[in-house]
């Protein structure tokens, strides 16, 4: 354990580091976060003994710092530092080698079988091995940066500094080495204290955080700490937004650049329609949300595509066969959501109206052959079968990711009235139906304006949404069922 208190420290003339009260469990990845400037370089010096302290203690091991003498504390501490590194004429292998040096015994430090294995370890898990035989001058950045972690490792160490350990380092190499790093402090019960300035690299690694600003530690804590977009938008004095990894539960933060363009946003809109699609293209990409087969999830887009498949489409693999049409059309896939319907793409339905000041676009397809009631249990059908209501709803607000999902149950409510009102049943069970088996919902934002946290049917935009969709819907339905009366 590191018990800091009430420490001060720094330079000859500068006091940098202020009155820092810090306890670092045994065995944590704890991230030392902050601006250029700071303190945390200094403070790492301080707590490593490279600076002398000015105020206050620090234990290690329950051992006061000073009472260390040099070789007992390299037997525990080993520093990754920023500093330009010496170009050492020497071999990658003999400046692993000198990680052991405070392990090795007698005057002429022999180096033993045991040296030898870990030195070879460290330098197959840090990825150097192959450079064993050449000069450490010959390597790039990233190369050396992963030699001197070989090195810090070698050392065996029971607390291990890093300052940015990941600055020369690719996205592979950066990810290999934090794992690595993760992996020996679980082994070891290693104590790891790492320089970052990388946000989301604390984020994915760290166990605790401290911020420190203008020498002082204005917080120390778990990882929600990344979370509070104000304080750390104070304290580096940018625009910061956090969200989820998509993939595991750690907060990831963006940065929001001053010069975002808000100008030319709106509902401006062209649209080309064919036999084979609706192909709707904005000047400007739309905050998204929908479970279309290309596109699910939050995302931006400006080209909105619903395709026509003939009723016994095989849908093995739809999101695959949109991608090829998209190409084939020279849209691009990263910027578009698609949909599929075996609805005539001509009884489309668009509706466009405009509620206190905010317009609001609806376009619909509504086939309703597969029609279920979602609350009855003995309608479960297997399998993808197209017959389905697309629904595409285009707003001319700004709305949070909360208001998206609002957004998303005022279009089922609407949706679900209209199935009431227009009497459709599921032929299995023949009460009403509440939406068909595969429908597909989108809302798209232009962002325009102040955000807006609610879209449900007690505000205007839920409303809208609402009154919009259900006529929308109503009007698709009977064009459709027009077609199939005519064609009987
Ligand atoms: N040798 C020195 N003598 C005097 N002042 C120094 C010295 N080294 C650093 N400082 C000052 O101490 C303050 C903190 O520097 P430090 O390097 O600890 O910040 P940092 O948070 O690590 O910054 P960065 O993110 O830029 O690496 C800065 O104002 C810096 O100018």
């Amino acid at each position: 354990m590191i018990d800091i208190k009430q420490l001060s420290g720094g330079y000859e003339k500068t006091s940098v580091i202020k009155d820092v009260t810090l306890t670092i469990e045994t065995g944590h990845f704890f991230a030392l976060i902050g601006p250029n400037g700071s303190g945390k370089t200094t403070l790492v010096k301080l707590i490593t003994g490279v600076l002398p302290i000015k105020k206050g203690t620090i234990t290690i091991f329950e051992k006061s710092l000073h009472s260390y003498s040099a070789l007992e504390r390299a037997r525990i501490i080993a520093v990754l530092s920023q500093e330009p590194q010496v170009e050492f004429d020497f071999h990658v292998e003999e400046i692993v080698m000198l990680g052991r040096y405070p392990h090795q015994k007698g005057l002429l430090k022999h180096i033993s079988k045991k040296d030898r294995q870990i030195v070879d370890e460290v330098m197959k898990q840090t990825d150097v091995f192959q450079f064993r035989k050449q000069p450490f001058k010959s390597l790039s950045g990233g190369e050396k940066q992963r030699v001197l972690l070989a090195k810090a490792l070698a050392q065996e160490p029971k607390i291990l500094f890093l300052d940015e350990p990941t600055n020369h380092l690719d996205i592979k190499h950066t990810v290999r080495m934090l794992d690595h790093l993760k992996e020996y402090q679980r082994k070891h019960h290693l104590t790891i204290v790492a320089i970052l300035h990388d946000l989301n690299t604390a984020a994915l690694f760290a166990d605790k955080i401290g911020l420190l600003n203008g020498g002082k530690l204005i917080e120390t804590g778990e990882l929600s700490l990344l979370q509070n977009e104000n304080q750390l938008s104070d304290v580096y004095e940018v625009g910061i937004k956090t969200n989820f990894h998509p993939v595991i539960p750690k907060p990831q933060i963006t940065v929001i650049p001053n010069q975002v363009k808000k100008e030319n946003l709106g509902l401006e809109y062209e649209l080309k329609q064919t036999d084979q699609s609706i192909h709707l293209t904005f000047n400007h990409p739309l905050r998204t949300i929908s479970n279309g087969v290309l596109g699910e999830g939050l995302q931006w887009a400006k080209n909105f595509c619903n395709f026509h498949v003939k009723k016994e489409y095989n849908c093995s693999n739809p999101k695959e066969d949109i991608i090829s049409w998209l190409r084939q059309a020279e849209i691009s896939e990263y910027d578009t959501i698609g949909m599929m319907t075996a609805v005539n793409l001509k009884d489309m339905s668009i509706l466009k109206e405009t509620y206190e000041d905010v317009q609001i676009i609806a376009v619909i397809t509504a086939g309703v052959g597969n029609a279920i009631d979602i609350t009855d249990p003995s309608t479960v059908k297997q399998g993808y079968q197209i017959g389905t209501v697309n629904i595409m709803v285009f707003i001319d607000a700004h709305l949070t990711d909360g208001a998206l999902v609002n957004a998303v149950q005022s279009v089922t409510e609407a949706k679900t009235k209209a199935f009431n009102d227009l009497q459709i049943k599921d032929a299995a069970t023949c009460t009403i139906a509440t939406g068909t088996s595969t429908d597909s919902t989108l809302i798209a934002a232009t962002q325009k304006g102040d955000p807006t946290p609610y879209a449900g049917s007690g505000t205007v935009i839920g409303k809208g949404i609402g009154m919009s969709v259900y006529k929308a819907m109503i009007k698709a339905v009977q064009n459709y069922e027009k077609r199939r009366v005519q064609q009987l």
